[in-house]
């Protein structure tokens, strides 16, 4: 779809025509950073140089988790200039700033890559060449592996596409300590093996908006059986998981007795979501509660555990 299919005269720039600020745009353009879904994104990136071994002077470590955000914002702007067509027939996104006609496709993708940019060159001043690099890394798999390949051609797409999500505690480790070591490896296993229970419980609900717009996500493909059955194996696997730092000695008892309880939510979370699958007669049922409910618990589990870990090592770490 061309720009101007698209754009029904929106603003370049958030300057009223009298040249003074207007508030509602630079919502807008804060709109493009997904900053609800990036902050979860940023927190365990955060916590990632929180547990890191080694210190790191405050503004540099600040500087850090800015330029998390900032990447990550700016591949949410270049994810959402191109997806531009497909946003504006899904009934969750037609009024993102792009498919509304707020923002000029062009300036969005501006902003994006400007800020992209930006962040990568800081990160790679302030801290090191492998933090700027795994952050460079991420926003390269989120806007070319997952949005520019995948999304659309897979319903394997946010499994793959989905490391992109995984690596800002790996940036924050590398930020610290200048390396990836298997405790960065673990942290980004656990939120690789979330992604899928997370967004596909999301999509159980959503799946309608999906295959209006051709967008070939797992319930649309394969059916909400098979979908309610995946999310319960990447739960399986995600639960143990939760534990690994306490079994590899990066986190202590405290940690571990947090990861076993959410482990045991997440778990009962995404099996309510499993049972519903069929009633006696093996018939599907496809109710909607369980999976909303799955798909909020998702994200405090997240926050939960990755609070835990930082928790653990505020208090009790060495
Ligand atoms: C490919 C991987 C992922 C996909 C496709 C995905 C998709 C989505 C979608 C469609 C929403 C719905 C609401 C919205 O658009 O605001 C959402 C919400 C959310 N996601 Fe994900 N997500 C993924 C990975 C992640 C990761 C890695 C994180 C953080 C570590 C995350 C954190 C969140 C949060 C915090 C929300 C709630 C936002 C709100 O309150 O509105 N997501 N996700
Ligand atoms: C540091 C760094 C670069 C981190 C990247 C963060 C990242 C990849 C998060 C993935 C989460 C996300 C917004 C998925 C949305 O999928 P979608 O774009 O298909 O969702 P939509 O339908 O809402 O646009």
């Amino acid at each position: 779809m061309s720009d101007s299919a698209i754009n029904t005269g929106g603003a370049g720039a958030p300057l009223s025509t009298s040249g003074e600020l207007d508030l509602s745009e630079v919502r807008d353009w804060i709109a493009l950073l997904k900053p609800r879904v990036m902050s979860l994104v940023v927190f365990t990136g955060a916590v990632g140089l929180i547990v890191a071994p080694g210190r790191m002077h405050p503004v540099l470590a600040l500087t850090a988790i800015l330029c998390i955000a900032v990447a990550a914002g700016a591949s949410g702007a270049i994810n959402m200039w191109y997806d531009r067509d497909i946003d504006a027939v899904m009934r969750r996104t037609a009024n993102r700033p792009i498919p509304a006609g707020r923002i000029q496709p062009r300036a969005a993708l501006a902003f994006g890559v400007f800020l992209a940019l930006a962040s990568v060159v800081v990160m790679g001043l302030a801290t090191n060449l492998v933090a700027a690099l795994v952050l460079a890394g991420s926003i390269g798999f989120y806007v070319f592996i997952y949005t520019m390949w995948l999304k659309r051609r897979t319903p394997q797409n946010i499994v793959i596409g989905g490391a992109a999500g995984a690596f800002p505690p790996m940036i924050g480790w590398a930020a610290v300590t200048g390396h990836v070591s298997v405790e960065a490896v673990v942290m980004f296993a656990i939120i690789f093996f979330w992604t899928p229970p997370h967004f596909w419980a999301l999509s159980l609900f959503a799946s309608g908006d999906y295959a209006r717009a051709g967008v070939p996500m797992l319930p649309v493909v394969a059916g909400a059986k098979e979908t309610r059955r995946q999310i319960w194996l990447y739960s399986l696997l995600l639960a143990p998981l939760g534990l690994l730092p306490t079994v590899i000695g990066m986190a202590g008892l405290a940690y571990g007795a947090a990861a076993l309880v959410l482990g045991g939510f997440f778990l009962d979370a995404m099996w309510r979501v499993k049972r519903d699958a069929q009633d006696e007669q093996g018939r599907s049922l496809t109710q909607e509660a369980p999976a909303r409910a799955a798909f909020k618990f998702s994200i405090v589990y997240l926050f939960m555990l990755f609070a835990a870990l930082a928790a653990d090592r505020l208090l009790f770490g060495a």
